[in-house]
């Protein structure tokens, strides 16, 4: 019987694949109930557990150079953050506002994939595109960009690059490291961006835009727009993320937290699914190491008697990534896979 079933939905998702339309389509064409492959599990979608006297912290890295005190001073919130929270915002970064509002804008066009879509899970109620940035360098690959959002994918993702290097000496010296530190290690080499549109959904309560996971790379900055739905799991409980005009948030991933021997938090977030008259933009930018065999693990530096290694010495990207595919997304890290038996 199952298996009559996972036929039914393999054919389902592959049916709602082939229109080519993702989400947006089956919104355009006027739905009042949502498919049942996005109808996710009643544990997944309790909101009990949401906290509003917690806040995100923001950090404001205005004058990061104007004085060796003040980058001692955003050195110590970055790292307070990555340690509590593993989430934080960032404001005046550099990244100017009329390119970040530009990517969001034109954004909305074109979204074709669903990375979730598996007839084992439920799917998110979004439309997602993802590109390399790296591969859009180069000319000849640019053209294979969706003509609409060209310009602005290119223009955000140098800034994406640009802020990279300020973040990796940032993080570096929040563990007390040297600030070439994870430059040197190529952990942030690699960046893909992954837009996603998350059309009004007209069954809510059903749904998530995205289900709770952690991210795999070492570092993620996502751009959000004003809708807001973005949650992180703090001290057990789910906060939002809210939108602040002109911020970006950082996001630790699990590659960051076993490289800093569970110092920084990699944190569980999801996105719920919108409840607005509008659709929801965000873009995510995940870093990770260009070298998908590369091996990571604790920063040998950050090692000592009272502070052992957790995980092992030799976990590479393309071990990780297979690792957490195949447990599936769950909700539960794939970390603990990774550790050593003390
Ligand atoms: O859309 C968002 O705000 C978050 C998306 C996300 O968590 C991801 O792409 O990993
Ligand atoms: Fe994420």
């Amino acid at each position: 019987m199952e298996a009559v079933d996972h036929c039914e939905a393999e054919k389902r998702v592959k049916e709602f694949d082939e229109t080519k339309a993702g989400v947006k389509g089956i919104v355009d064409s006027g739905a009042t109930k949502i498919p049942k492959m996005f109808i996710h599990p009643p544990e997944d979608l309790l909101q009990t557990h949401v906290d509003h006297d917690f806040r995100v912290p923001v950090i404001d890295l205005k004058d990061l150079d104007g004085s060796t005190e003040r980058r001692k001073e955003v050195i110590n919130e970055i790292s307070k953050a990555a340690e509590e929270w593993g989430f934080f915002q960032i404001v005046n970064h550099g990244v100017p506002l009329h390119v970040m509002e530009e990517m969001l804008k034109e954004g909305a066009v074109n979204y074709f994939c669903n990375a979730d879509l598996r007839a084992s899970t439920p799917a998110g109620w979004r439309d997602s595109l993802s590109c390399n940035c790296q591969s859009i360098e180069d000319e000849s690959n640019f053209q294979a960009l969706p003509q609409v959002c060209r310009r602005e994918i290119v223009e955000y993702s140098k800034h994406m690059t640009e802020l990279r290097e300020k973040l990796s000496k940032l993080l570096s010296e929040a563990l007390g490291l040297s600030s070439d530190y994870f430059s040197s290690l190529g952990c942030f080499k690699l960046s893909t961006l992954l837009c996603h549109y998350y059309p009004v959904c007209p069954e809510p309560h059903l749904t998530l835009g995205t289900r709770k996971h952690s991210d795999i790379s070492f570092l993620t900055l996502l751009l959000q727009d004003s809708i807001g739905g973005l949650q992180v799991l703090h001290q057990n409980v789910w906060v939002d993320v809210p939108p602040v005009q002109g911020a970006l948030v950082v996001n630790l991933g699990d590659l960051m937290q076993i490289t800093s021997n569970d110092k920084f938090k990699s944190v569980v977030h999801k996105v719920l699914a919108t409840r607005l008259a509008e659709p929801r933009i965000s873009v995510a930018c995940f870093f990770s190491s260009e070298d998908k065999l590369k091996p990571y693990g604790p920063i040998k530096e950050l090692l000592s008697e009272i502070s052992p290694p957790i995980y092992r010495d030799n976990i590479s990207y393309e071990e990780y990534v297979a690792y957490y595919r195949l447990k599936g997304q769950d909700g539960n890290s794939a970390l603990s896979h990774f550790r050593l038996m003390n």
